[in-house]
């Protein structure tokens, strides 16, 4: 339906989307999870036919979004991240001009415009001017703008930002009912959105994809691969020895157990590798009963901030404000140690 292949978008010599390719097949709700300039709105808009693309080829049901933007643009609705709404209209004046644009048939324009008021729950407020509407009310005009003329695809930008929590449901319930006809893109920073809504998740990151899978299986891909947690029975040394000696451990913590003549272990292991079964034999044969082992299961929030590198910035950011904090404190002291000689 959807097929993206090699996509470049080049800022100067920043690379905002780098060399990205993904299909997406119909009827479902696909999510483009990443960090605020990961480059989320850049390929939609790109997708969309917004903005041109530096390299590669965006297909869409056949057409090429470069060569046949008409064709190609038909088959998409767009809920861009800030919707082009024209506030000295109403609702039913702005989707009126919008049928008009869209080329949508005369005869049954004002059905259909009935319809996705309907649909986006927005009937109540057709006569009142947009500048005078909620942001969630506001938001569901752009919605009903991007359904009009019922597109194939429908792409939607960060579609609950900044709205409350009520607003953000009821979104999320209409995004929902939206996948039995149409399939449906959507952008979020947000993990707890993309799980609640999505059948399938890309991660990008710099401009790059860095995983796509179900919501259950990015977190599977890490589960029981990643952290195990051990109790032991058997002398600290000749453990170690043993752990040392099994290349996917990258690293082992062994501390004193409650457990009596037996020691707790924490380890990391290289991802997409499961060793509970090599763990199980090389302690059997040291005859070292294992007491406990457990997986430490992963979330889908630590698989994207492993992914995206994002954990790993917030602690050298919180490190380096925290070496700075001590060398402002440190600089005070020697002041206050000078101004008392
Ligand atoms: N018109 C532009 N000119 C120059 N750089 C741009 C332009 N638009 C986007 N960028 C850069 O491209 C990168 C990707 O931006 P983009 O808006 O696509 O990210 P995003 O994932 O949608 O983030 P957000 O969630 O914050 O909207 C960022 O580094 C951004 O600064």
């Amino acid at each position: 339906m959807i097929e993206v292949k090699n996509l470049v978008k080049r800022y100067g010599s920043n690379v905002a989307v780098d060399n990205l390719s993904f299909k997406v097949e119909k009827g479902q709700i696909y999510g483009f999870l990443g960090p605020n300039g990961a480059g989320k709105s850049t390929t939609m808009n790109i997708i969309t036919g917004y903005i041109a693309a530096s390299d590669g080829e965006v297909i869409i049901n056949g057409h090429n979004i470069f060569e046949e933007p008409e064709l190609a643009k038909k088959s998409i609705g767009y809920l861009p991240e800030i919707p082009p709404l024209y506030v000295d209209m109403t609702p039913y004046e702005y989707l009126k001009f919008a049928a008009e644009l869209k080329k949508i048939d005369k005869k049954e324009r004002d059905k259909m415009i009935d319809e996705v008021m309907k649909l986006t729950k927005i009937t109540d407020v057709s006569n009142r001017l947009i500048r005078n509407l909620s942001k969630g009310y506001k938001q569901r005009v752009g919605l009903a703008q991007a359904i009009l003329g019922y597109p194939e695809v429908i792409i939607l930008d960060e579609p609950t930002v900044g709205l409350d929590p009520k607003q953000i449901i009821e979104i999320r319930d209409l995004i929902k009912s939206l996948s039995k006809k149409h399939t449906v893109i959507l952008s979020s920073h947000i993990l707890s959105e993309v799980s609640a809504v999505c059948d399938y998740v890309m991660i990008i990151s710099k401009g790059k994809l860095v995983a796509s899978d179900t919501p259950k299986n990015l977190s599977k891909l890490m589960a029981g691969s990643n952290a195990l947690e051990l109790t032991i029975r058997g002398d600290k040394k000749k453990l170690e020895t043993i752990l040392n000696g099994i290349d996917a451990i990258q690293e082992f913590e062994i501390h004193n157990s409650i457990e009596e003549r037996a020691v707790d272990i924490t380890m990391k292991i290289a991802s997409q590798s499961d060793i509970r079964e090599d763990i199980f034999y090389a302690m059997a044969e040291a005859k070292c009963p294992i007491l406990a082992m457990k997986v430490s299961n992963m979330s889908l929030e630590d698989v994207f901030l492993e992914l995206t590198g994002e954990d790993k910035e917030v602690k050298e950011n919180q490190i380096e404000l925290e070496k700075k904090s001590f060398e402002k404190m440190e600089n005070e002291e020697e002041k206050e140690d000078e101004r008392s000689l």
